[in-house]
């Protein structure tokens, strides 16, 4: 029992140190799941959380030998004893209820083994149905898309409900198109459905009526706001399988995820073939400077809190850059990034912008980000409301666009709860920014001339 105890002590250590690695693993991807979808990491994921669960069972298999062993053992030994006992007390003993007393000791043993499966049945159903179930997106049906198509996107007469929601409409007949190279920011009130437009993009979810579609044949000069969907090569994206429709698609997400690991790790997420230059060129187009300033650079073990919320940002742009998406669907931080990261990631945006071979579609929240794109569209009840560039809402009198800069200008910096702006604090506001998008275009050519040094 005393090396039996020892070795159990060590034993016990490490299993508890290999299952809470595991559930680690498990919690993560599992909390991540639509990052690790967006970046095809499904295997890559299985994978770990297996190895994980082979070490487990490998301890636990270790356990149950050294237990086995022991417990056989003493059990034999005790059966033994018993049965010695049984057969020298029926010489001597002549109350039969002391004969029933060792008797039932046995049978209470045969209960609990039976309450122990019982338990373990009743687990183990409830892990087979979750296993069981099947993605209402199937992942590998359909088309193989080819990673370098590029193509217009377009959103065609659609409506959208969640199924755990569905008397919610979100979407009532959304109509968008978005042009290869084209830049398109969505803005509107919060819970408006901006980012489910990106949901459906990626095909998190299909739509319940109406179809999103893409064209791989090239760019189109046709109207921007897409009233009447008169088009012929469009594919719609349910034909392609999903994995390789997500393969074209770049996401950053509003609060981005960072697994356990290295920065390089992190930055090769769905992509582990990527080269150790590939990785630091998407770091660098990203602004995320910050990575040589580190200990160990990109081999630096990361938790997933240990960056600030604008390293975090970053640090997913250089991710899904990695990629060279056809598509790029970034979905703005909502929460206050102090200036410099706010600046450097709004560089990082304006470069990716300005290279012209990224289709965009971005949920902007901030002023200065939604300047930069070539496209803004407003909004309002599960629809496109107003759609133009960024000057020409600015400029229409009582435009949509301006009465929701307005009302986010009088929230955020007149901290008011009337909900009025003045005409001039607006302009004031956009004042401001154009001085600041000056600043940012200065900035990116000084971080350039940087790069280069890295
Ligand atoms: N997975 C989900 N299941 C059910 N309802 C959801 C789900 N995700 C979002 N919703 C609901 O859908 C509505 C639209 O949400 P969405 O995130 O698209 O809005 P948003 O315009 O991006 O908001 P914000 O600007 O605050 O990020 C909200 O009312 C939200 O509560």
């Amino acid at each position: 029992a005393v090396f039996y105890g020892r070795y159990l002590k060590k034993l016990s250590h490490k299993t508890q140190e290999a299952v809470g690695d595991m559930t680690k693993v498990a919690a993560e991807s599992l909390s991540a799941l639509r990052t690790v979808h967006a970046f095809n990491a499904l295997a890559q994921e299985e994978k770990k959380f297996s190895e994980r669960v082979a070490k487990v069972l490998t301890l636990g298999r270790k356990e149950a030998i050294a237990s086995g062993i022991f417990f056989g053992s003493t059990g034999w030994s005790g059966n033994v004893t018993i049965l010695g006992l049984l057969g020298y007390g029926s010489h001597h003993c002549w109350r039969l209820d002391e004969l029933a007393a060792v008797h039932r000791l046995r049978w209470e043993w045969a209960q609990y083994a039976h309450t122990s499966i019982m338990r373990a049945i009743g687990a183990g159903t409830r892990v087979f149905e979750v296993l069981d179930r099947e993605s209402l997106v199937p992942l590998h049906e359909g088309v193989e898309l080819s990673p370098d198509r590029r193509g217009a996107i377009r959103f065609e007469h659609v409506h959208f409900e969640y199924p755990t929601r569905k008397d919610v409409k979100i979407l009532k007949d959304f109509n968008l198109e978005v042009n290869v190279g084209e830049t398109v920011a969505i803005v509107g009130e919060s819970g408006g459905g901006k980012s489910s437009v990106h949901s459906l993009l990626l095909r998190y979810y299909d739509p319940n009526h109406g179809k999103v579609t893409f064209d791989g044949q090239g760019a189109h000069n046709t109207p921007k706001l897409l009233v009447d969907c008169a088009y012929s090569n469009n594919t719609d994206i349910r034909d392609f399988s999903a994995t390789s429709w997500r393969r074209i698609i770049g996401v950053v997400p509003q609060d981005p995820v960072l697994f356990t690991g290295t920065i390089a790790e992190n930055i090769a997420f769905g992509n582990p073939e990527a080269t150790r230059e590939e990785i630091e060129d998407a770091a660098r187009e990203a602004n995320c400077e910050f990575i040589w300033g580190m200990p160990d650079g990109f081999d630096t073990t990361i938790g997933r809190l240990s960056l600030s919320g604008g390293q975090r940002q970053r640090l997913a742009f250089a991710r899904a850059l990695l990629k060279k998406p056809a598509i790029l669907a970034l979905d703005e931080a909502t929460s206050a990034l102090d200036a410099t990261s706010e600046r450097r990631v709004n560089d990082a945006i304006e470069k990716i912008l300005r290279s012209g071979q990224t289709t965009c579609l971005f949920v902007a929240h901030r002023l200065s980000t939604i300047a930069r794109a070539e496209r803004v569209i407003v909004m309002e009840g599960g629809r496109v409301v107003e759609s133009g560039a960024y000057r020409e809402l600015v400029a229409r009198e009582g435009s949509r666009f301006r009465a929701l800069m307005a009302s986010q200008l009088s929230a955020v910096e007149q901290n008011t709860t009337t909900g009025d702006a003045s005409e001039e604090a607006v302009e004031e506001y956009v004042e401001e920014f154009d001085e600041g998008r000056d600043e940012g275009v200065r900035e990116v050519e000084v971080v350039e001339e940087k790069a280069k040094k890295y």
